[in-house]
């Protein structure tokens, strides 16, 4: 059975760069696995509109119900396509998922209503787009100072020519993402979390440092599944 794993965090924690190499780090070990990152741009019509919308260009207002279904819909129709890639890898690695959806979307209403929106944004996700539940979720816990830092750093992108998006330049938002963090991953929603702090003090980890936190957690999780398919062939035997 496939192992679906998230990585999640703010804009610039190293999401991507931790994703590549926990998919390295499982190669050597010869352990098959893929990333998909969402939003998935240029693959989808949500991928699409979510584009112009990070842009500035969408047509009409963004209410953060009709961003979440903009999102959700990337997923939706990237359905079959995670599933061609749960059949030919042993894990799926997603860098950004159905908790970046939660927290990005309930960062923009008040705080009391966050919960209720985030549990909407699940249920429409999992019950009503049949999209695939996460296994085990990564938090890449980064402050605002380490992650404008890490931005700068970032190349070109394909939906805009601006140095930030539309959520990336709202400091606000920023702030309200790693308290919402906070709360899916205390919570346990879109769970089973770990934290994974991307500084140690004040000196930012190595990217080769963050990765294999990920993936010894990522291994443990690989061997109990195998103990519980194990266990269940037995009693049907
Ligand atoms: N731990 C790290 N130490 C130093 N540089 C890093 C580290 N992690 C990532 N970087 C660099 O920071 C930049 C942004 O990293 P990355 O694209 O992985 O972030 P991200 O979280 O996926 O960003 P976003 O969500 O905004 O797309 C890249 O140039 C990457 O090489
Ligand atoms: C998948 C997903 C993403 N977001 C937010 C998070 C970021 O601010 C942008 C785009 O992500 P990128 O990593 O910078 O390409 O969109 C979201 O709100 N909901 C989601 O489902």
């Amino acid at each position: 059975m496939t192992l679906f794993v998230a990585i999640e965090g703010a804009d610039g924690a190293g999401k991507a760069t931790a994703a590549t190499n926990v998919r390295e780090a499982l190669a050597r070990r010869g352990i098959s696995a893929v990333v998909i990152s969402f939003p998935r741009y240029g693959q989808t019509s949500g991928g699409f509109a979510i584009g112009q919308f990070l842009a500035g260009q969408f047509p009409v207002t963004v209410t953060p119900k009709a961003a979440a279904v903009l999102y959700a819909l990337d997923r939706l129709e990237s359905v079959s396509f995670v599933s061609q890639a749960a059949q030919d890898h042993e894990v799926v690695i997603f860098d950004r998922y159905i908790a970046s959806n939660m927290v990005y979307q309930a960062s923009k209403v008040p705080a009391s209503e966050a919960l209720a929106l985030m549990s909407w944004i699940y249920q429409l996700e999992i019950n009503t787009f049949g999209v695939e539940k996460p296994n085990v979720s990564f938090y890449l816990n980064t402050s605002l100072e380490f992650a404008r830092k890490l931005m700068a750093l970032k190349g070109q992108r394909s939906y805009t020519d601006k140095q930030y998006d539309a959520h990336e330049a709202d400091e606000k938002l920023q702030l309200a993402v790693r308290q919402n963090y906070d709360l899916v991953t205390k919570s346990g929603l879109a769970g089973p979390w770990h934290v994974v702090e991307a500084a140690s003090g004040c000196v930012l980890r190595s990217p080769s440092d963050i990765a294999s936190e990920i993936t010894d957690h990522v291994l443990e999780q690989l061997r109990l599944n195998k103990d519980e398919n194990r266990r269940s062939t037995t009693s049907r035997a």
